[in-house]
């Protein structure tokens, strides 16, 4: 797919955070032809932003539905049975991608029109730079093509996978969330640096640098324990075993672990579980 005259027609349901990412993403691929996408929102610094992509831009969220197929539903949660209300009243079968967090393929399924498929996905932010850890469901409907549109969407920007849709919202709790976490350790590694003497623009390069490459090390070695890759740093006596020492005293990986927890909680309540 490396013409644009021959991307994806898509349609976006709410134009904010998460939508703008995927859009950019996709346009760095090459994936979606802008002009033929269509994007709806309430605020029209949203719709600007979103027009200035080339996407065309719209309050109304019918006309999205009527220019268009596949159609990624990418407004807050608590707002999924409103933009999905003009699928009621349609000839269309379009296929709803819902990125929202928490909302269930059931509820999701009696939103929509009687000829809409519905598809579960949980991406994150860094679709936007094609490094995306995506997990998908397929609603009752949806069929094995519309699967494979959606993994072709999503692993274009990145790692997408089929999980059952029980585990979404721990798939929320790891990669929708997790940026998040890896942005406050990029910050915390890069204050450590600063805090010892070195100039900030350094500490926070080297941080994000550190991070990147010790993911690219953990994706490049499947089969070696994460754990054993660490051991590798600590050299016996040395500096690293000083540090995960003190992290262990801080309870880093609880805290991590509780961290996941706690948004895989709030993704469940947040969809009425
Ligand atoms: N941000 C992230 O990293 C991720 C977010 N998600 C999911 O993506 C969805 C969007 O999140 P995010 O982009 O952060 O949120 P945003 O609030 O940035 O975006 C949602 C947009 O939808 C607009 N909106 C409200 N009602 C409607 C409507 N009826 N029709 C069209 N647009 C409407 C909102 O306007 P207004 O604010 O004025 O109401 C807002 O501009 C959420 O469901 C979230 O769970 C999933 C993975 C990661
Ligand atoms: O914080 C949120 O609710 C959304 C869902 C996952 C990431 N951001």
């Amino acid at each position: 797919m490396g013409d644009k005259s021959d991307g994806l027609r898509m349609g976006f349901l709410g134009g904010g955070m998460m939508a703008e990412a995927l859009v950019r993403g996709l346009l760095n691929k090459d994936m979606i032809d802008p002009a033929q996408c269509w994007v709806s929102d309430v605020s029209q610094p949203r719709l600007d932003v979103m027009g200035a992509l080339g996407l065309n831009a719209t309050f109304d969220g019918e006309e999205v539905l009527r220019h268009t197929d596949i159609v990624v539903l990418a407004v807050k949660p608590d707002t999924a049975a409103t933009a999905l209300e003009p699928t009621r009243s349609t000839d269309k079968a379009h296929l709803i991608i819902s990125i929202c967090a928490g909302v269930t393929l059931s509820s999701l399924e009696s939103f929509v029109g009687p000829k809409t498929r519905v598809v579960r996905v949980m991406p994150n932010t860094p679709c936007l730079v094609g490094a995306t850890a995506a997990g998908y469901a397929l609603g009752a409907k949806a069929s094995q093509q519309d699967s494979q549109t959606v993994d072709r969407i999503f692993a274009s920007v990145g790692l997408a996978r089929a999980v059952p849709e029980k585990l979404l919202d721990a798939v929320t709790g790891v990669s929708g969330s997790g940026p998040a976490y890896v942005y406050m350790f990029i910050e915390a590694l890069a204050d450590g640096g600063v805090l010892n003497g070195l100039p900030r623009d350094t500490a926070r390069a080297l941080a994000a640098q550190v991070v990147y490459g010790t993911a690219k090390m953990v994706l490049e070695n499947p089969d070696t324990h994460v754990g054993e890759l660490r051991n590798r740093v600590e050299s016996p006596g040395g500096t690293t075993i000083a540090g995960t020492n003190a992290l262990e005293q801080g309870q880093f990986r609880g805290t991590v672990m509780n961290a996941v927890s706690a948004a895989t909680t709030r993704a469940k309540e947040m969809g009425g579980n």
